[in-house]
């Protein structure tokens, strides 16, 4: 994997890390902003459905209160056969039919079971005595079980088979003077009514029922679960709250916290249940007047759908991309190109090519390396091009001294050879011929002898500065060996090369005569043609000269392949 590839790798890696911590710490927080949140609504939703159950019940309550002391009721419950009485009782039950909200009543009297009652339409005009109630019949047992409790106020969701209503009792008990329970007084509510209003309202997420203080449900907007008649049913038998959880942890808690708010001064509690597979917050309140706890389930789900924090992720998720493209760009720009060309450069300045392309240099530590890079390549190319023009003048040196006799300063044997090779390459291009002269000192092994070998040198270096004077600016003379000299003659003819062969042994023998130590020089010459090879030049040279020395030296002899003219 590449340096880009892995630079990228890790800063996703890290951002991933980052992301779900984040994520995960976004998600404590909500829930716990969402818990609290909650359970701050649970309370006010508790306090609001507590309140408008209880406003709806006051009035009701305050009246049945009222009518159960009415003294003409107290008086037909001593006097039950006085017809006065009995009117009268009837007149105060008609007047309090017409301030009850439903419009109805019941009285019942506990000596004789006389149960009188009339509804909102006033069917029973003239006929309030309804029936009596007998205390071996179960749909009558309702009322000496609260009778037999003594409890003065009682709310009771049931149905009555004889009325054929089901209503919302408010049940409130008569006693006399001694304070011994005579009857009991009271009204309905129509239950289809009051559950609309009170508890099946449209509040999504939010769902209210009322429970007695046993846990049985007395108000819910599913009648299937309200715990008609509870005052006559046994224990087990009743449709309790525990029955809408799911666990038993949460069965438990439930029912824990209703006796909580009973024994403590808590107006409001709260906990997390599960209510079909969902996560609801329930709150509750005991209401001492009526002696129900109020229970508000909120589904924190509904209210609060996780789809809300999409625009969120949506957000967050983009946020991470923007941030990975710009660290991309960031590490593209100012990181990984300036170092792939730093690295381009370095691989060309390795392959010996100084000559680099200008290189990226942003403002960090990359760029300072590239500027040093730079100058360190300049420095380099300067070093290298000032070795090289020195090489080269060594080499121009050598060159020369590897081709210069050192004793006479002319060309040396290697440079008569290569002379004579571009000659022999010119002749056959051009198609000229070119002039060999190869001539030697004659005698010189005496003066050696004789004068000594230094004396020698001294004439082999006289004898080439004769040599160069007596030849044309551009003809080549060089020292072949001992006392034997080359000129290559170029270009040339026969008569050229005649007269400068003449000229060049007069020259010898002229300027020594005029010093102590005359010499003289034999001379063989040699016309080369074109295609001539240089083993034939030279032996063509060679046998001329030999034919000079054996024409008594100091003599010029031109060869001809065909024949040899002596000078
Ligand atoms: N001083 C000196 N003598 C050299 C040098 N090279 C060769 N010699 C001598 O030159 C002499 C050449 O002699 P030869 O060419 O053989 O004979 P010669 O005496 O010139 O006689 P001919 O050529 O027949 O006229 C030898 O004695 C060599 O030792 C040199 O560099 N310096």
């Amino acid at each position: 994997m590449n340096l880009k590839n892995r630079i990228l790798s890790l800063a996703a890696g890290l951002m991933i890390v980052a992301s779900i911590a984040t994520w995960t710490a976004y998600q404590q927080l909500s829930d716990n902003l969402i818990e609290r949140w909650g359970k701050q609504v649970a309370e006010i939703q508790v306090h609001y459905d507590s309140a408008r159950l209880l406003q709806s019940l006051e009035r009701e309550i305050a009246l049945a209160r009222q009518m159960a002391r009415s003294q003409a009721l107290l008086a037909l419950a001593r006097t039950p056969d006085g017809p006065l009485i009995k009117a009268a009782a009837i007149g105060e039950m008609e007047s309090f039919r017409n301030n009850f909200r439903d419009h109805s009543y019941f009285v019942a009297f506990l000596s004789n079971g006389h149960y009188y009652y009339n509804n909102t339409s006033n069917d029973y005009q003239g006929q309030q005595f309804r029936y009596t109630l007998d205390p071996n019949e179960p749909d009558d047992a309702w009322f000496y079980r609260l009778i037999d409790e003594g409890r003065d106020f009682h709310l009771n969701v049931n149905p009555d088979t004889n009325l054929g209503v089901t209503k919302l009792w408010i049940d409130v008990l008569m006693r006399n003077k001694e304070n011994v329970i005579v009857g009991m007084v009271g009204t309905g509510l129509n239950l289809d009514d009051f559950l609309k209003d009170i508890v099946d309202t449209d509040q999504q997420g939010i769902t209210t029922l009322f429970v007695d203080m046993n846990g049985a449900i007395q108000l819910y907007r599913d009648r299937n679960y309200i715990d008609f008649a509870t005052i006559i049913k046994p224990e087990g038998q009743k449709s309790t709250i525990d029955l809408l959880f799911d666990s038993a942890d949460d069965k438990r808690q439930i029912l824990d916290m209703l006796t909580s708010l009973k024994d403590t001064s808590h107006t409001v509690e709260s906990r997390f249940v599960t209510v079909n597979g969902r996560k609801h917050l329930a709150g509750a309140a005991f209401l001492p007047a009526i002696g129900w706890y109020e229970v508000t389930l909120i589904d924190l789900s509904t209210l609060l759908p996780k789809t809300h924090l999409w625009p969120l992720i949506a957000v967050f998720s983009a946020s991470l991309l923007i941030t990975l493209a710009a660290f991309h760009l960031v590490v593209q720009f100012r990181i990984l190109s300036p170092v792939l060309r730093l690295g381009a450069a370095v691989n060309q300045v390795r392959r010996g090519n100084f000559d680099l392309p200008p290189l990226a240099k942003p403002g960090n530590e990359i760029g300072l390396l590239a500027a040093d890079f730079e100058e360190m390549t300049r420095t380099l190319k300067h070093s290298r091009d000032e070795l090289e023009h020195k090489i080269a003048e060594r080499t121009t040196d050598l060159h020369s001294l590897a081709r210069v006799d050192s004793l006479t300063g002319l060309c040396n044997r290697r440079s008569l050879d290569e002379i004579l090779d571009v000659e022999i390459q010119r002749a056959s291009r051009q198609n000229a011929g070119f002039g060999v002269m190869w001539l030697d000192i004659d005698n010189f092994k005496a003066i050696n002898d004789s004068l000594g070998h230094q004396t020698g040198d001294e004439v082999l270096c006289q004898a080439a500065l004769w040599i160069q004077c007596s030849l044309r600016p551009y003809d080549q003379p060089g020292r072949w060996g001992g006392d034997e000299f080359m000129v290559v003659l170029s270009p040339c003819d026969h008569n050229v090369l005649r007269f400068l062969s003449e000229r060049l042994r007069q020259t010898v023998e002229r300027e020594s005569a005029n010093g102590n130590l005359p010499i003289t020089v034999s001379v063989g010459a040699y016309l080369c043609q074109p295609g001539d090879s240089a083993k034939t030049i030279l032996h063509e040279a060679d046998q001329a000269l030999y034919q000079a020395k054996a024409c008594g030296r100091n003599t010029v002899v031109i060869a001809n392949k065909d024949h040899q003219i002596p000078g």
